[in-house]
Protein backbone atom coordinates (compact mmCIF):
# COMPACT_ATOMS: atom_id res chain seq x y z
CA UNK A 1 0.00 0.00 0.00
CA UNK A 2 2.74 2.88 -0.91
CA UNK A 3 0.02 4.81 -1.58
CA UNK A 4 -1.43 5.04 1.15
CA UNK A 5 -1.81 8.88 1.93
CA UNK A 6 1.15 10.62 3.85
CA UNK A 7 0.04 12.48 7.27
CA UNK A 8 -0.15 16.10 7.16
CA UNK A 9 -0.92 18.31 10.30
CA UNK A 10 -3.62 20.59 8.66
CA UNK A 11 -7.04 18.77 10.42
CA UNK A 12 -8.20 20.50 13.10
CA UNK A 13 -8.50 17.68 15.94
CA UNK A 14 -6.03 15.46 14.55
CA UNK A 15 -3.12 14.14 16.20
CA UNK A 16 -1.16 15.50 14.24
CA UNK A 17 -2.76 18.67 14.19
CA UNK A 18 -2.27 18.68 18.15
CA UNK A 19 1.52 17.66 18.28
CA UNK A 20 2.51 21.33 16.21
CA UNK A 21 -0.64 23.54 17.83
CA UNK A 22 -0.44 22.27 21.26
CA UNK A 23 2.76 19.92 21.89
CA UNK A 24 5.27 22.02 20.30
CA UNK A 25 4.23 25.48 22.03
CA UNK A 26 3.99 23.32 25.51
CA UNK A 27 7.94 21.96 24.86
CA UNK A 28 9.14 25.70 23.89
CA UNK A 29 7.82 26.61 27.55
CA UNK A 30 9.03 23.96 29.39
CA UNK A 31 12.82 24.60 27.76
CA UNK A 32 12.64 28.45 28.12
CA UNK A 33 12.00 27.23 32.13
CA UNK A 34 14.35 24.81 31.86
CA UNK A 35 17.38 26.90 31.34
CA UNK A 36 18.74 30.65 32.52
CA UNK A 37 19.03 31.16 28.59
CA UNK A 38 20.26 34.97 27.45
CA UNK A 39 18.35 37.40 25.69
CA UNK A 40 19.52 36.07 22.18
CA UNK A 41 18.32 32.70 22.68
CA UNK A 42 15.20 33.72 24.35
CA UNK A 43 14.14 35.80 21.58
CA UNK A 44 14.96 32.73 19.12
CA UNK A 45 12.39 30.48 21.03
CA UNK A 46 9.76 33.25 21.13
CA UNK A 47 10.37 33.60 17.51
CA UNK A 48 10.24 29.57 16.80
CA UNK A 49 6.84 29.67 18.98
CA UNK A 50 5.16 32.39 16.78
CA UNK A 51 6.47 30.71 13.33
CA UNK A 52 5.56 26.80 13.90
CA UNK A 53 2.05 28.21 15.25
CA UNK A 54 1.93 31.17 12.59
CA UNK A 55 3.90 30.82 10.16
CA UNK A 56 5.69 29.41 7.55
CA UNK A 57 8.77 26.90 7.30
CA UNK A 58 11.81 28.97 6.62
CA UNK A 59 15.51 28.22 5.95
CA UNK A 60 17.77 27.78 8.99
CA UNK A 61 20.37 30.06 7.76
CA UNK A 62 22.95 27.92 8.86
CA UNK A 63 25.56 25.29 6.22
CA UNK A 64 22.81 22.59 7.70
CA UNK A 65 20.35 23.77 4.81
CA UNK A 66 21.83 22.16 2.30
CA UNK A 67 21.79 18.63 4.23
CA UNK A 68 17.62 19.74 4.70
CA UNK A 69 17.68 20.56 1.18
CA UNK A 70 18.60 17.07 0.20
CA UNK A 71 16.37 15.83 2.93
CA UNK A 72 13.50 17.57 0.45
CA UNK A 73 13.62 21.44 2.31
CA UNK A 74 12.95 22.99 -0.94
CA UNK A 75 9.53 21.42 -1.36
CA UNK A 76 8.53 22.65 1.94
CA UNK A 77 10.19 26.03 2.89
CA UNK A 78 7.46 28.61 2.44
CA UNK A 79 5.08 25.95 3.59
CA UNK A 80 2.89 26.60 6.76
CA UNK A 81 3.86 23.45 9.28
CA UNK A 82 0.75 22.51 9.25
CA UNK A 83 1.05 21.65 5.61
CA UNK A 84 4.26 20.28 5.12
CA UNK A 85 4.26 16.62 5.72
CA UNK A 86 3.75 16.00 9.60
CA UNK A 87 7.23 13.92 9.83
CA UNK A 88 9.24 16.54 7.79
CA UNK A 89 7.74 19.67 9.88
CA UNK A 90 7.97 17.81 13.41
CA UNK A 91 11.62 16.82 12.67
CA UNK A 92 12.31 20.47 11.24
CA UNK A 93 11.04 21.62 14.23
CA UNK A 94 13.45 20.47 16.77
CA UNK A 95 16.21 21.12 14.25
CA UNK A 96 14.80 24.95 14.54
CA UNK A 97 14.60 24.28 17.93
CA UNK A 98 18.40 23.15 18.68
CA UNK A 99 19.32 26.33 16.52
CA UNK A 100 17.63 28.99 18.98
CA UNK A 101 19.26 27.62 21.94
CA UNK A 102 22.57 27.91 20.14
CA UNK A 103 23.34 23.87 20.65
CA UNK A 104 25.35 23.83 17.24
CA UNK A 105 27.31 27.17 18.33
CA UNK A 106 29.47 28.67 17.88
CA UNK A 107 29.20 30.19 21.51
CA UNK A 108 28.59 29.07 24.93
CA UNK A 109 25.72 27.48 24.47
CA UNK A 110 27.02 24.86 21.78
CA UNK A 111 26.50 21.35 22.94
CA UNK A 112 24.29 22.15 25.74
CA UNK A 113 21.10 19.36 24.96
CA UNK A 114 18.24 21.30 25.88
CA UNK A 115 16.13 18.50 26.98
CA UNK A 116 18.59 17.27 28.89
CA UNK A 117 17.38 18.44 32.69
CA UNK A 118 13.86 16.37 31.50
CA UNK A 119 16.05 13.16 31.04
CA UNK A 120 18.08 13.46 34.28
CA UNK A 121 14.86 13.70 36.26
CA UNK A 122 13.67 10.90 34.91
CA UNK A 123 16.82 8.85 35.25
CA UNK A 124 16.69 9.37 38.98
CA UNK A 125 13.50 9.24 39.73
CA UNK A 126 11.82 7.18 42.75
CA UNK A 127 10.79 4.63 39.98
CA UNK A 128 14.20 4.28 38.21
CA UNK A 129 15.32 3.37 41.47
CA UNK A 130 12.23 0.71 42.19
CA UNK A 131 12.35 -0.55 38.55
CA UNK A 132 16.37 -1.67 38.90
CA UNK A 133 15.47 -3.13 42.51
CA UNK A 134 13.21 -5.45 40.78
CA UNK A 135 15.85 -6.61 38.43
CA UNK A 136 16.92 -8.70 41.74
CA UNK A 137 14.05 -10.84 41.66
CA UNK A 138 14.66 -11.77 37.98
CA UNK A 139 17.16 -14.75 38.63
CA UNK A 140 14.01 -16.80 40.68
CA UNK A 141 12.06 -17.19 36.93
CA UNK A 142 13.33 -19.32 34.53
CA UNK A 143 15.79 -18.19 31.75
CA UNK A 144 13.25 -18.35 28.83
CA UNK A 145 10.32 -16.20 31.30
CA UNK A 146 13.98 -13.92 32.15
CA UNK A 147 14.09 -13.35 28.62
CA UNK A 148 10.20 -12.53 28.30
CA UNK A 149 9.88 -9.88 30.81
CA UNK A 150 13.03 -8.11 29.93
CA UNK A 151 11.95 -7.81 26.06
CA UNK A 152 8.49 -6.63 27.57
CA UNK A 153 9.95 -4.33 29.63
CA UNK A 154 12.13 -2.87 26.93
CA UNK A 155 8.81 -2.64 24.89
CA UNK A 156 6.39 -1.00 27.75
CA UNK A 157 9.65 1.49 28.05
CA UNK A 158 9.10 4.64 29.76
CA UNK A 159 5.65 4.36 29.91
CA UNK A 160 5.63 1.08 31.82
CA UNK A 161 6.18 -0.72 35.29
CA UNK A 162 8.95 -2.33 34.79
CA UNK A 163 9.05 -3.40 38.28
CA UNK A 164 5.68 -5.36 37.56
CA UNK A 165 6.72 -7.04 34.21
CA UNK A 166 10.10 -8.41 36.43
CA UNK A 167 8.54 -9.54 38.78
CA UNK A 168 5.31 -10.91 37.40
CA UNK A 169 5.86 -14.65 35.39
CA UNK A 170 5.12 -14.08 31.79
CA UNK A 171 3.09 -10.20 31.77
CA UNK A 172 -0.03 -11.54 31.79
CA UNK A 173 -1.21 -7.67 31.92
CA UNK A 174 1.25 -6.73 29.11
CA UNK A 175 0.29 -9.69 26.73
CA UNK A 176 -3.32 -8.92 26.92
CA UNK A 177 -2.16 -5.41 26.02
CA UNK A 178 -0.52 -6.47 22.87
CA UNK A 179 -2.33 -5.94 19.75
CA UNK A 180 0.26 -7.73 17.66
CA UNK A 181 2.00 -10.04 19.13
CA UNK A 182 5.24 -11.78 17.11
CA UNK A 183 6.37 -12.48 20.09
CA UNK A 184 6.84 -16.30 18.98
CA UNK A 185 8.82 -14.91 15.59
CA UNK A 186 11.36 -12.82 17.52
CA UNK A 187 12.71 -15.43 19.61
CA UNK A 188 13.06 -17.81 16.80
CA UNK A 189 15.21 -15.80 14.84
CA UNK A 190 17.84 -16.11 17.79
CA UNK A 191 20.83 -16.77 18.93
CA UNK A 192 22.52 -14.63 16.37
CA UNK A 193 25.79 -13.14 15.54
CA UNK A 194 24.89 -9.38 15.36
CA UNK A 195 21.96 -7.39 17.10
CA UNK A 196 21.24 -3.76 16.08
CA UNK A 197 19.29 -1.73 18.05
CA UNK A 198 17.83 1.59 17.16
CA UNK A 199 16.80 3.11 20.22
CA UNK A 200 14.21 5.39 20.79
CA UNK A 201 13.93 7.65 24.14
CA UNK A 202 17.28 8.27 27.14
CA UNK A 203 16.36 7.41 30.90
CA UNK A 204 13.41 5.10 32.08
CA UNK A 205 13.43 3.37 27.69
CA UNK A 206 16.35 3.05 27.16
CA UNK A 207 17.50 1.70 30.86
CA UNK A 208 15.48 -1.61 29.95
CA UNK A 209 16.86 -1.63 26.41
CA UNK A 210 19.93 -1.78 28.07
CA UNK A 211 19.03 -4.72 30.08
CA UNK A 212 17.67 -6.81 27.41
CA UNK A 213 20.98 -6.16 25.79
CA UNK A 214 22.61 -7.05 28.67
CA UNK A 215 20.53 -9.92 28.91
CA UNK A 216 20.99 -11.57 25.07
CA UNK A 217 24.73 -10.68 25.29
CA UNK A 218 25.32 -12.47 28.58
CA UNK A 219 23.57 -15.69 27.66
CA UNK A 220 24.77 -15.54 24.65
CA UNK A 221 21.78 -15.25 22.51
CA UNK A 222 24.07 -12.30 20.34
CA UNK A 223 27.73 -12.11 20.15
CA UNK A 224 27.75 -8.37 19.64
CA UNK A 225 25.27 -5.69 19.77
CA UNK A 226 25.30 -2.21 18.25
CA UNK A 227 23.24 0.46 19.64
CA UNK A 228 21.80 3.18 16.90
CA UNK A 229 21.44 6.22 18.57
CA UNK A 230 20.59 9.81 17.50
CA UNK A 231 23.25 12.33 16.64
CA UNK A 232 21.89 15.38 18.58
CA UNK A 233 18.90 16.03 20.73
CA UNK A 234 15.72 15.28 19.28
CA UNK A 235 11.86 15.04 19.47
CA UNK A 236 12.37 15.41 23.32
CA UNK A 237 13.86 12.51 25.18
CA UNK A 238 15.38 10.52 22.18
CA UNK A 239 18.76 9.20 23.24
CA UNK A 240 22.55 10.05 21.81
CA UNK A 241 25.52 8.93 22.92
CA UNK A 242 25.80 11.12 26.26
CA UNK A 243 21.96 9.70 27.10
CA UNK A 244 24.03 6.51 26.58
CA UNK A 245 26.89 6.65 29.18
CA UNK A 246 24.20 7.96 31.73
CA UNK A 247 22.09 5.11 31.71
CA UNK A 248 25.28 2.54 31.83
CA UNK A 249 26.68 5.08 35.03
CA UNK A 250 22.95 4.88 36.40
CA UNK A 251 23.41 1.59 36.21
CA UNK A 252 27.06 0.75 37.42
CA UNK A 253 26.47 3.16 40.02
CA UNK A 254 22.88 1.45 41.65
CA UNK A 255 22.68 -1.69 44.01
CA UNK A 256 22.64 -5.34 42.99
CA UNK A 257 21.65 -6.97 39.65
CA UNK A 258 21.48 -4.07 37.98
CA UNK A 259 25.09 -2.60 38.66
CA UNK A 260 26.25 -6.25 37.48
CA UNK A 261 23.90 -5.61 34.31
CA UNK A 262 26.10 -2.16 34.34
CA UNK A 263 29.42 -3.24 34.38
CA UNK A 264 29.07 -5.77 31.70
CA UNK A 265 27.81 -3.18 29.46
CA UNK A 266 30.87 -1.05 30.36
CA UNK A 267 32.92 -3.88 29.55
CA UNK A 268 31.25 -5.14 26.18
CA UNK A 269 31.37 -1.30 25.12
CA UNK A 270 35.20 -1.56 25.94
CA UNK A 271 35.59 -4.85 24.08
CA UNK A 272 33.86 -3.37 20.94
CA UNK A 273 30.82 -6.15 21.97
CA UNK A 274 28.74 -3.04 22.32
CA UNK A 275 28.91 -0.32 20.39
CA UNK A 276 27.04 2.76 19.72
CA UNK A 277 26.76 4.35 16.32
CA UNK A 278 25.20 7.84 15.83
CA UNK A 279 24.54 7.98 11.68
CA UNK A 280 23.17 11.64 10.86
CA UNK A 281 20.22 9.80 9.28
CA UNK A 282 19.05 9.11 12.43
CA UNK A 283 17.49 12.50 12.61
CA UNK A 284 16.85 12.81 9.59
CA UNK A 285 12.52 14.09 8.47
CA UNK A 286 12.08 10.15 5.92
CA UNK A 287 10.96 7.00 6.44
CA UNK A 288 13.71 4.38 6.42
CA UNK A 289 12.89 3.61 2.69
CA UNK A 290 14.74 6.30 1.79
CA UNK A 291 17.91 5.68 3.77
CA UNK A 292 21.43 6.47 2.36
CA UNK A 293 23.35 3.25 1.47
CA UNK A 294 26.12 2.88 3.42
CA UNK A 295 23.19 2.47 6.63
CA UNK A 296 21.44 0.49 4.80
CA UNK A 297 24.55 -1.79 4.29
CA UNK A 298 24.96 -1.60 8.32
CA UNK A 299 21.35 -2.79 8.79
CA UNK A 300 22.25 -5.29 6.08
CA UNK A 301 25.44 -7.08 8.57
CA UNK A 302 22.67 -7.55 10.92
CA UNK A 303 21.13 -10.94 11.82
CA UNK A 304 18.14 -8.91 13.84
CA UNK A 305 17.31 -5.08 13.81
CA UNK A 306 14.61 -3.61 16.34
CA UNK A 307 13.80 -0.83 16.04
CA UNK A 308 11.99 1.04 19.30
CA UNK A 309 9.07 3.36 19.64
CA UNK A 310 6.51 5.27 18.19
CA UNK A 311 8.57 7.84 15.89
CA UNK A 312 11.13 4.89 14.59
CA UNK A 313 7.98 2.89 13.89
CA UNK A 314 6.80 5.79 11.62
CA UNK A 315 9.78 5.65 9.80
CA UNK A 316 10.24 2.58 9.47
CA UNK A 317 6.53 1.77 8.00
CA UNK A 318 6.24 5.03 6.22
CA UNK A 319 4.30 7.54 8.32
CA UNK A 320 1.09 7.16 6.14
CA UNK A 321 -2.85 6.31 6.99
CA UNK A 322 -2.35 2.89 5.76
CA UNK A 323 -5.65 0.29 6.30
CA UNK A 324 -4.58 -1.41 9.27
CA UNK A 325 -4.78 -4.61 8.08
CA UNK A 326 -2.10 -3.75 5.48
CA UNK A 327 1.06 -6.17 6.18
CA UNK A 328 4.10 -5.12 8.13
CA UNK A 329 6.03 -7.67 6.23
CA UNK A 330 4.86 -5.76 3.11
CA UNK A 331 5.52 -1.88 4.06
CA UNK A 332 8.83 -3.37 5.30
CA UNK A 333 9.92 -5.17 2.41
CA UNK A 334 12.75 -2.66 1.55
CA UNK A 335 14.60 -3.13 4.78
CA UNK A 336 17.56 -5.13 3.96
CA UNK A 337 17.34 -7.89 7.11
CA UNK A 338 15.21 -9.27 9.62
CA UNK A 339 13.28 -6.73 11.19
CA UNK A 340 11.31 -6.14 14.86
CA UNK A 341 9.22 -3.36 15.90
CA UNK A 342 8.70 -3.17 19.20
CA UNK A 343 6.29 0.06 20.00
CA UNK A 344 3.58 1.35 22.27
CA UNK A 345 0.85 2.71 19.38
CA UNK A 346 1.57 6.85 20.13
CA UNK A 347 0.56 8.13 16.44
CA UNK A 348 -2.12 7.62 13.83
CA UNK A 349 0.28 4.85 11.90
CA UNK A 350 -0.32 1.39 12.20
CA UNK A 351 -0.26 -1.62 10.29
CA UNK A 352 -0.36 -5.60 10.81
CA UNK A 353 -3.64 -5.62 12.42
CA UNK A 354 -6.01 -8.95 12.30
CA UNK A 355 -9.57 -7.22 10.92
CA UNK A 356 -10.70 -8.79 14.51
CA UNK A 357 -8.63 -6.64 16.20
CA UNK A 358 -9.11 -3.76 14.08
CA UNK A 359 -12.90 -3.78 14.54
CA UNK A 360 -12.92 -4.70 18.12
CA UNK A 361 -10.40 -1.25 18.95
CA UNK A 362 -12.53 0.31 16.74
CA UNK A 363 -15.78 -0.39 18.48
CA UNK A 364 -14.19 -0.07 21.86
CA UNK A 365 -12.49 3.20 21.68
CA UNK A 366 -13.36 5.09 18.38
CA UNK A 367 -9.49 6.24 17.00
CA UNK A 368 -7.81 6.76 20.18
CA UNK A 369 -6.15 3.17 20.80
CA UNK A 370 -4.18 4.46 17.84
CA UNK A 371 -2.66 7.71 20.34
CA UNK A 372 -3.16 6.44 23.53
CA UNK A 373 -0.46 4.79 24.29
CA UNK A 374 -2.24 2.07 26.25
CA UNK A 375 -1.49 -0.91 23.12
CA UNK A 376 1.65 -2.13 22.01
CA UNK A 377 2.89 -4.12 19.65
CA UNK A 378 5.43 -6.58 18.97
CA UNK A 379 5.87 -7.16 15.38
CA UNK A 380 8.48 -9.28 13.06
CA UNK A 381 9.60 -9.85 9.38
CA UNK A 382 11.68 -12.40 9.73
O1 LIG B 1 9.03 7.72 19.53
P1 LIG B 1 8.32 7.76 20.82
O2 LIG B 1 9.13 8.37 21.90
O3 LIG B 1 7.76 6.43 21.23
O4 LIG B 1 7.06 8.69 20.65
C1 LIG B 1 7.19 9.91 20.02
C2 LIG B 1 5.92 10.65 20.04
O5 LIG B 1 5.52 10.94 21.36
O6 LIG B 1 6.19 11.78 19.35
C3 LIG B 1 5.49 11.80 18.14
C4 LIG B 1 4.56 12.89 18.17
O7 LIG B 1 5.24 14.01 18.57
C5 LIG B 1 4.81 10.50 17.96
O8 LIG B 1 5.52 9.72 17.08
C6 LIG B 1 4.80 9.93 19.31
O9 LIG B 1 3.59 10.25 19.87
Amino acid sequence: MPDAPVIVADVPGSFAHGVLAARHPALIRAVREAFPYGPAQLRALDALLTAATEGVIAPLGTEDDERWAAWGARDQVGRSWFEAPFLWSESYFYRVLLEAVGYFGPGAWQGVDPFRPFKLAELDSPETDEELAALDRLPEQPLDEQARALLHGSLWGNRADLGFRLSATGSPTAAGRLVADDGEAFWSLLPADTLCLVADNAGRELIPDLLLTDHLLHHGRVRRAVLQVKTHPYYISDATTADVVDAVRRLVGAQGAAAGAGERLWTAMTEGRLQIRAHPFSCAPLPYAEMPDELRAEFAAADLTIFKGDLNYRRLVGDRLYPPTTPFAEVTAYFPGPVAALRTLKSDVIVGLDASMEAALDAAEGRRWRTSGAHALIQVRA
